[in-house]
């Protein structure tokens, strides 16, 4: 009997919840945690980004328990789809709201609070299933409802680059149930899990699969279409060559990274959705 499943069993939704929370923050720190990551916070440094650290990410992340776990209370007792999106949309806004707080006004975390935010729900209020999939499919379908409480236009640099290049950002992965989580990410882990990688290998190979065809708004945001495909066409070349496992996969993850730092940019949306499969994979295998 897995971790969760055995906690989903007693009567207590909070002592689920719980377990859900530590789950999303122990995979946020799991990302933080992964070295070498292109273009990203690590343990080697900051990446492209002159505003966040190492530190200030796993501050961010533990100062988010407390809103995973009540998006998880919520998924468990408010049956009605439409109360449920509208709860959990307050419970974010108050969550990004304690992030910039924790780190003096950085946005360390808002892409990871909506898509692990929207997780934690769906796994709550379908306790019984632990499998990714069907939580992920959840987790679209309360994206893909409106929250009359939502600003119409935040002004934020995601949106806009929505709006500007034609794509769905951190909403439209998220309303399609998590495509690159569901059919990239988590196939990854496994594929090279399964040919013997580490498992930090086999993570940093599950980044390389998102960011090979994510919509990255981080991405265009600072670097245009221009950065979006050179970072794209990296990240294949990086796994045709079989890889972080292998010399030659190492060398092209080397160039793609100094092509990224040329470039000051960074795949933060990649970084969430691997932040996303964790959580997951950490469900399905009833890890705390
Ligand atoms: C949808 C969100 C991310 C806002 O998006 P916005 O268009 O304003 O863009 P913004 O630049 O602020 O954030 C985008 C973030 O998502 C990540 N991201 C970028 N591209 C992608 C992508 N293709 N897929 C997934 N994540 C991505 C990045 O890390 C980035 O930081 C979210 O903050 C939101 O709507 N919050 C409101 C609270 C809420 O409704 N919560 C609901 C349950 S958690
Ligand atoms: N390890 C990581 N390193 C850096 N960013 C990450 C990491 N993990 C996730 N991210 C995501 O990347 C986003 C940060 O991207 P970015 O710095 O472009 O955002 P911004 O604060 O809006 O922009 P700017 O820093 O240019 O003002 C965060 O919201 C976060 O969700």
């Amino acid at each position: 009997m897995t971790a969760l499943n055995s906690l989903t069993q007693r009567p207590s939704g909070l002592a689920q919840a719980e377990a859900l929370a530590n789950l999303a923050v122990h995979a946020l720190l799991d990302e933080a945690m992964l070295t070498p990551k292109p273009g990203l916070v690590d343990m080697r440094g900051n990446g492209a980004h002159h505003d966040l650290s190492w530190l200030l990410m796993c501050r961010s992340a533990c100062a988010l328990r407390p809103a995973f776990q009540q998006m998880a209370e919520a998924g468990a007792t408010v049956r009605d789809p439409g109360l449920l999106r509208r709860r959990i949309g307050a419970i974010g806004r108050e969550g990004e709201a304690a992030m910039m707080e924790a780190t003096g006004g950085v946005n360390t975390h808002r892409g990871a609070i909506w898509a692990l935010g929207l997780l934690v729900t769906a796994a709550a209020r379908h306790a019984e299933t632990t499998d990714s999939t069907a939580i992920a499919s959840t987790a679209g379908m309360l994206a893909r409802i409106d929250d009359p409480d939502a600003p119409a236009q935040t002004g934020n640099k995601g949106e806009q680059a929505c709006r500007e290049h034609g794509v769905g950002g951190a909403r439209g992965q998220a309303r399609a149930g998590f495509p690159a989580v569901v059919g990239q990410a988590l196939p990854m882990l496994c594929l090279s899990r399964s040919r013997g990688d580490t498992e930090p290998q086999a993570r940093v190979n599950a980044l390389l699969a998102v960011m090979a065809g994510l919509d990255d708004t981080c991405l265009l945001v600072r670097g245009g279409r221009r950065a979006l495909q050179s970072t794209q066409e990296g990240a294949r070349r990086v796994l045709a060559l079989g890889g972080i496992a292998t010399p030659n996969g190492r060398r092209a993850l080397h160039a793609l990274e100094a092509r990224m730092r040329a470039l000051h940019v960074s795949p933060g949306g990649a970084a969430d959705l691997l932040a996303a499969s964790l959580l997951l994979d950490r469900i399905e295998r009833g890890h705390e």
